[in-house]
This record gives C-alpha cells, sequence and structure tokens, in this order.
C-alpha cells in the first residue's frame, strides 16, 4: 500500500465525543470493508452534532484482497498522520478515505485537491498533450457510462510509446456529478502536469491518473463496457459481448410505446428513429432499419459489434441492436439537444451558441473525427460530415452520429472509391464528388466545410453576399486573401468574440478545403492547431470551388450515374435528389 497524500483540518478534536465517533467509524470501516468484500463503503456514526460521515473507495481495477488491506492501512495510519483532526482525506495508490462531521455522501466535492506530478519531461509535449486530451475524453466517458464510475484504458502515442490512464470516481456520485468532477480534472492537467510523463489530480470525489507505463490491472476491469481494445472476431468475448448488445424486441417495443408517432423522432436515410426510455431510466434513441437491407443476420451482426466498440465522448454511442423477423433495430444513447443545423441556422436559437461554445463544438468535433481515422481499432471514414449529423447533449457538447451505418447495408464498392457516390452536396470533397475518391482527407475537407459554417453562420450551399450567390468557401478565400476575414464573423457574435481565435479557425477552415488533398492537414494536425494557439499554421493554398449551378450537378450525374442497387436500399441517397442528405461511413482495415 502506497501512501500518496493527506489533507487534515480543523481544530482539534482531541477529547471529543466527535473524537471517539471517529475512532469507531475508523474500525467500522477496516471491518466492513475487509467482511463486504466491497469497494466502495459509506457509514455514519454518532448523532447530531457528533455525527461524523465516512467513505472508503477503492481502484475499480484491484482484488478484494488489496482493497481490504488498502482499508486496514488507511485507517490505522490516519491516527498517526491526522491526530486529534475532524475534516480528513487521504490517498493511496490503491484507495482513498474520507472523514468529515459533513454530510459528505452524494455530495461531489472538487476540493480539497492535490496535484501530482514527476520530473520526467516528455520529448515532443504538443503531441503528447493531444494523445493524452484523447485518452483523458474516451477514459471520462466510459468511466460515467460504467457501473462502478471507474475506467482504464491506453493510447498510441509514437512508435513504441503509450500513455496509460485511470479515472475513478466515488460509486455515491451521480454520473453527471461523475462527469463534473472528472472534466474538471482534465481541465486542470494542464496546470498540474503539463509536460509531465505522468501526474495524478486527486480529489475528494474522484482521481485521474496517467503514466507513460502500465500501472493498472486489466483484468479487474468490469463493467457493462465491451472492451474496444480489439476489431471484433469470434472469440468466447465477443460471444458475451453480443449477448450483452442484443436487445429483446418486446423491450424496444415497449420503451418506444409501440413504435407510436408520438415517438417518433423524424426520418432518416436509413428509416424511421423512434425515441424510448428503457424500465432502468436510460433514454434511448431507436433507428429502424429500412427492412429492404442485403446485410444478412450475421453479417449484420458483426457491424454492430465493431461499432459498439467503438466509444468516445464526441461520438454517440451505439449501445446495441435488435432482430427480429426482417426487423433490424440499432440502439444508440439518447443525445437531447437536436442537431447543430437547428442551432446554427436559426435566427433564434442561434444567439444560444456564443463563441467560446462554438469554439469547444469545433474541438469536440475534431476529437471525435480524430478518433474514428486514427484512434479507433479501424480507419473509419465518415463520408457525410454535416451540421445535421451532429447531435449536441445536455451541455451542448457535440457528439458525431451515423458513423458506420453503410456496414450495415451491402453496397457495390471497393475500398477507397466507389462508384456510388453518397454525402450531402455542398461538403463532399472535389475528388469525392467528382470520382468517387473518397479518404481520411474528404472527410477533412468537410470538416472544414462546417467550421466555416459555424462560426460564420452561413450555409455553404446557400450563401449569398450581396448581388451575387457565391458559395462560403469562394467567399472566405476572397476574404483570406483581401486580409478582412473578421468581416465573416456571424453576426450575432460580432460584439463578442476572440478575433485571434475566429482568425485561426477560418485559417484551419481554408487548410481543410484545399483542393488538393494532399495538402489538407489530419485530424490529428487539426486537433493539434486547435488546442495550441502557440502552433504556427501553415499558409493555405486556394479551395475547391463549389459549383452551385445546375450545370455542376449535371456534371457529378454524368461522371457516376445512379446506382440503381444503393438506390433501391435508400432511395434519398442517390446524387442529384432533391434530399441527398443521408449520413454514410466507411470502415477500413489499417
Ligand atoms: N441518438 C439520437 N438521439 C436523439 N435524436 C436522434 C438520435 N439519432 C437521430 N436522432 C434524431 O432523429 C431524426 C432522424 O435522424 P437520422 O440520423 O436518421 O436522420 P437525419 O440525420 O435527419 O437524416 P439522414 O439520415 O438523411 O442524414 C433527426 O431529427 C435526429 O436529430
Amino acid at each position: 500500500q502506497t501512501y500518496v497524500h493527506n489533507f487534515c483540518f480543523d481544530d482539534s478534536v482531541a477529547n471529543s465525543t466527535v473524537e471517539a465517533n471517529l475512532n469507531i467509524l475508523l474500525s467500522s470501516i477496516s471491518n466492513k470493508a475487509t467482511l463486504n468484500n466491497t469497494k466502495f463503503y459509506y457509514t455514519t456514526v454518532g448523532t447530531s452534532p457528533d455525527k461524523v460521515h465516512g467513505i472508503f473507495q477503492c481502484r475499480g481495477d484491484l482484488t478484494p484482497e488489496v482493497c481490504k488491506k488498502c482499508a486496514e492501512v488507511a485507517t490505522e495510519e490516519i491516527k498517526i498522520r491526522c491526530p486529534d483532526k475532524k475534516e480528513i482525506t487521504i490517498w493511496y495508490d490503491e484507495c482513498w478515505l474520507r472523514l468529515s462531521t459533513k454530510l459528505i455522501i452524494s455530495t461531489m466535492a472538487n476540493d480539497p485537491k492535490r496535484y501530482h506530478s514527476y520530473a520526467n519531461n516528455v520529448s515532443n509535449p504538443n503531441l503528447f498533450r493531444s494523445k493524452l486530451n484523447e485518452l483523458m475524453d474516451r477514459l471520462v466517458d466510459r468511466a460515467v457510462n460504467s457501473t462502478d464510475l471507474f475506467a482504464v484504458d491506453d493510447q498510441f502515442v509514437a512508435n513504441s510509446d503509450r500513455i496509460y490512464g485511470l479515472v475513478q470516481c466515488t460509486q455515491d456520485i451521480s454520473r453527471s456529478e461523475c462527469d463534473r468532477c472528472l472534466t474538471n480534472s482534465v481541465n486542470q492537467i494542464t496546470p498540474c502536469c503539463d509536460n509531465k510523463d505522468g501526474g495524478r489530480i486527486l480529489k475528494p470525489s474522484c482521481i485521474l491518473w496517467f503514466e507513460v507505463y502500465k500501472f493498472f490491472q486489466s483484468e479487474g476491469m468490469i463493467g457493462d463496457n465491451p472492451s474496444i481494445d480489439s476489431p471484433p472476431n469470434t472469440d468466447a468475448d465477443d460471444i458475451c459481448t453480443a449477448v450483452s448488445l442484443q436487445f429483446n424486441f418486446g423491450t424496444v417495443y415497449s420503451a418506444t410505446d409501440s413504435f407510436s408517432d408520438a415517438n417518433k423522432l423524424g426520418l432518416g436515410g436509413f428509416g424511421a428513429v423512434y425515441k424510448g426510455s428503457l424500465s432502468d431510466g436510460r433514454d434511448i434513441a431507436v433507428k429502424r432499419l429500412s427492412k429492404n437491407s442485403y446485410q444478412g443476420v450475421e453479417g449484420f451482426k458483426n457491424e454492430v459489434l465493431l461499432l459498439a466498440k467503438l466509444q468516445h465522448r464526441n461520438l454517440v454511442r451505439l449501445l446495441g441492436f435488435c432482430l427480429e423477423g426482417d426487423e433490424k433495430l440499432c440502439i444508440y444513447e439518447f443525445v437531447p439537444n437536436a442537431s447543430l443545423d437547428q442551432f446554427i441556422f436559426d435566427p433564434v436559437k442561434r444567439t444560444y451558441l456564443d463563441w467560446e461554445r462554438r469554439y469547444k463544438i469545433i474541438v469536440g468535433i475534431a476529437r471525435g473525427l480524430l478518433y474514428l481515422h486514427e484512434d479507433s481499432p479501424d480507419t473509419i471514414i465518415h463520408r457525410d460530415l454535416k451540421p445535421r449529423s451532429i447531435l449536441l447533449d445536455a451541455q451542448m457538447n457535440p457528439k458525431i452520429s451515423d458513423f458506420g451505418l453503410a456496414r450495415l447495408f451491402v453496397v457495390d464498392q471497393t475500398q477507397g472509391s466507389t462508384s456510388k457516390i453518397v454525402g450531402t452536396y455542398g461538403y463532399m470533397a472535389p475528388e469525392y464528388a467528382m470520382h468517387g475518391h473518397f479518404s481520411v482527407k474528404s472527410d477533412v475537407f468537410s470538416f472544414g466545410v462546417l467550421v466555416l459554417e459555424i462560426i460564420t453562420g452561413q450555409k455553404n450551399n446557400s450563401y449569398s453576399q450581396g448581388e451575387r450567390a457565391q458559395d462560403l468557401l469562394s467567399h472566405a478565400w476572397g476574404q483570406w486573401e483581401q486580409e478582412t476575414v473578421l468581416e465573416m464573423i456571424e453576426p450575432t457574435l460580432r460584439e463578442c468574440y476572440s478575433r485571434s481565435e475566429f482568425r485561426r479557425c477560418i485559417q484551419i477552415g481554408l487548410l481543410c478545403v484545399q483542393e488538393d488533398a494532399a495538402r489538407r492537414p489530419t485530424m490529428s494536425s487539426v486537433a493539434l492547431m486547435l488546442s495550441s494557439h502557440s502552433f504556427t499554421l501553415p499558409v493555405p493554398s486556394a479551395p475547391a470551388f463549389f459549383d452551385n449551378t445546375e450545370m455542376g450537378l449535371n456534371r457529378i450525374l454524368e461522371d457516376h450515374g445512379t446506382n440503381s442497387a444503393w438506390g433501391s436500399v435508400v432511395p434519398k441517397h442517390s446524387i442529384g435528389s432533391s434530399n441527398n442528405d443521408a449520413s454514410i461511413t466507411e470502415l477500413l482495415p489499417r
């Protein structure tokens, strides 16, 4: 058991009833943590005003024996390290303990906090910082969705370098409080441990810990989330995962009130979407896939397994699937605040998004896309990124939706090029729209359009400037060349926004929409550009100019024709249709 730190506060309680109660509390915690084989334990001793409360929390990856030992050591050592004190928090590598005369149960506490860091500096701080952010975002998301508010994982940095991370909340607080506690800790990594290759943020209600070596036990990892370490295969683990991801049709049927119209959220390219409530209180969104999907049952299950392994704070989480007769359902977490287009293009709701919020949304989308491109088990190309495919959660965090759906339909295509163009006019890279070539760089293009739309409030494909209809990219390029980009700020933000961040966003947007795909940055570079203001941005070359004329559309149609096979599965997806905007994703093996 390795002692880390303690805080002992308040006047001495020597020879008082409080002191006597504290002693009883300590032996109770020591005994109960041993007897119950528990990782979390809460108890109180005495009556007000001498009542004392105690919370014990052990790490989720450790065995009951290790937790028991930690409880024994902590309750003994507290008497030596904090004699006569009544407000105490003590942290060990393996567990932590809180004692107080205040009601501490179910109340999230960020303070007192302790930064605990090490002397080794990392060799590439920018890269390390962005990979650490990636890892922490994933960990927080997994912890708040787990049963024990705990998560461990590791993250590739470069060559053989990895970062290992652990986050844990005390199990008495709610998921949203755990989220707040951990998110606050993630934001404190810079003051705590910037440029360091290891560190911890210790708080009464949660801990965050990272190292460049593996310091946790994987075997003890339990929780209701499938591992995301490897792609699906047919081993025993995946059979277990498949069982836990499969929803009973009756459950989904009653959760959505028999797929009632009142519960219908909308009709997308792949079928109708319904809101549902599970009996455990969780809200879900159920996508009822078009019945004439060509995908067989096994193929469908495999794809869902693969997609369910993708877990990231900025991706809409696929919780599972349901098969019944020819019904194929995908069950997602419910994201309450609708899609981004309903905010940025709405005359009233656009005012809800101040500059800071917009910047955070851009950073979140970049992180989600970076995960799909570089940090998930397979390279995943979204192919239809646009404001409608970004959903907003209760805190207005962005979540990318509809990644992977193309895999649930069998489409005639080869890797990296397709005879069927599926994407949305205005967001498609030119090489994709004209020649069917898609790659991570075609997603980067769509991301660039999205950035420009979020900060200017203008739609790329319905932009008008004065008399002449002009697309947003051409307009942004013109303003960039004339050094007048500030004129493009979303009008409701004019009085209050960061000019330097706005300029950077325009520059990043223009870098992403460059005509030459090879010159567009990767999403890891974009994430770095957004997180580090000291990073010097390259100078963009001219964007691909958007041809908004009938001739332009006809040219695309002539190049590709329409694909009857695809059209019969999801007719609205064919190029040239008036409502060509379903979301499609591709997954490629690395
Ligand atoms: N996980 C979710 N949580 C909450 N609402 C959702 C969720 N997924 C989809 N919706 C809502 O359901 C409706 C239909 O969504 P869907 O993604 O199928 O289609 P779309 O994005 O409108 O169109 P398309 O499929 O053509 O891109 C939209 O209003 C969307 O905001």
